[in-house]
């Protein structure tokens, strides 16, 4: 039986964002037929209103033809009790999940059940994270959580709800701070119709229906190109009362990396490379995607993507696409060390950079390099 994965779309947002309304009206979509969402719920959260009345096996079928169940247990139980499911006809066959996160929680931890299990990871492929960000309240939900900018930081697309009930100076300085948060998420208003199922789904590197893949969209490079000279500060406030004296603590904790390399290197750099990264940065790593030119097969990238310690299993894309080839790497962290992992990544790509060991000596002792403050 040839099983294709079943895409994963992460939906999160902060509480009351307009997580649930975005996605009541994106199940109207006929693209979404065969689609389950999965509702994950925290005691504290009130019960969804889309989960009218209970099923005994907790799916339930709504009314456009969609199953909907909460999180019992752990999210990984859940995927594979409805993969399993798809599979034996006990429900129709599955293309899509729609995991919403509630509005309190970190995803980090979500996106892990989702690649981090070697079984889920074969079955699912994760297609991208939504967020939701409501244009009234999201500058304040920012500042005051540090889930919401991990929320924002992690997202492949970004929806601005409520935009018009929000004055345009709002909106125009959330986009700006989100454009530093998160520089290479495409930013979509809701309320212009900019939201729809395809602009927020099919956002993965691999697209199953054109059979291609988009390197520079997966890696969100047109956006970042676009973000790249924005400063922190200065976004356009003038004349609203804005004082320039923000205080956000919590954008300022998470940074995008880009790396960059344009020659190939050897697996065994790439795997020490990882190692050394995920031991030393783990914890600090949200999310990491990127494809890498390999000496050892040349003729196709290899793909990353991984989230803190956890790597998803390494795949090979079967060519090159159009443009660039070498090392592209997109990491976003939270207190991640920049000055460190452009180091790290400098030495075990050959390119030392002054006072920085060489690769073979930060595989025996990384603690050799200059700086060293994991
Ligand atoms: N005016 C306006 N209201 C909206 C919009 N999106 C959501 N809302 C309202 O905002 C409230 C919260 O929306 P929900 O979709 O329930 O938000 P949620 O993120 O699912 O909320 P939780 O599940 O509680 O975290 C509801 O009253 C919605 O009707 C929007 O774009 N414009």
């Amino acid at each position: 039986m040839h099983n294709t994965p079943i895409a994963v779309s992460v939906l999160t947002g902060f509480l009351g964002a307009g997580k649930t309304t975005l996605l009541n009206r994106l199940l109207k979509d006929p693209a979404l037929e065969n689609t389950a969402v999965i509702i994950n719920e925290f005691g504290e959260v009130s019960v969804d209103h889309m989960l009218v009345e209970q099923a005994s096996d907790g799916i339930i079928q709504l009314a456009d033809g969609c199953l909907c169940c909460t999180v019992r247990g752990e999210l990984v139980d859940t995927l594979a009790e409805l993969i399993e499911k798809s599979q034996t006809g006990k429900i129709q066959p599955l293309k899509r999940i729609v995991v919403e996160t509630t509005g309190l929680a970190d995803p980090v931890p979500v996106l892990q059940s989702i690649m981090g299990d070697p079984v889920l990871a074969r079955m699912l492929r994760l297609d991208g994270v939504i967020c939701v960000v409501d244009a009234v309240n999201g500058a304040a939900t920012l500042s005051a959580h540090e889930q919401a900018v991990r929320q924002a930081a992690v997202a492949d697309r970004i929806v601005i709800s409520k935009a018009e009930l929000a004055e345009p100076h709002e909106e125009a300085s959330l986009r700006a701070r989100l454009s530093v948060i998160n520089p290479s998420a495409e930013v979509l208003d809701a309320g212009r119709g900019e939201a729809g199922v395809s602009q927020l789904f099919e956002c993965g590197l691999y697209n199953p229906q054109t059979k291609t893949a988009d390197v520079r969209r997966w890696l969100g490079e047109d956006q970042a190109h676009n973000h790249q000279h924005h400063d922190h500060h200065d976004h356009d406030c003038e004349g609203h009362g804005c004082t320039h004296h923000h205080h956000h603590h919590h954008d300022e904790r998470v940074k995008s990396i880009s790396l960059v390399h344009d020659k190939p290197v050897s697996y065994s750099t790439v795997e020490m490379f990882l190692d050394l990264l995920r031991s030393t940065q783990g914890e600090h790593l949200l999310r990491m995607k990127g494809v890498i030119e390999v000496v050892e097969d040349m003729d196709r990238p290899l793909v990353i993507h991984g989230v803190q310690k956890l790597l998803h299993p390494p795949a090979w894309l079967p060519e090159w696409p159009e443009g660039p080839r070498g090392t592209r790497l997109v990491l976003i962290g939270y207190d991640l060390s920049e000055d460190y992992t452009r180091k790290l990544f400098s030495a075990f790509v050959g390119e030392p950079m002054i006072d920085t060991a060489d690769g073979a000596a930060l595989s025996d002792n990384p603690l050799a390099i200059a700086g060293f403050k994991a």
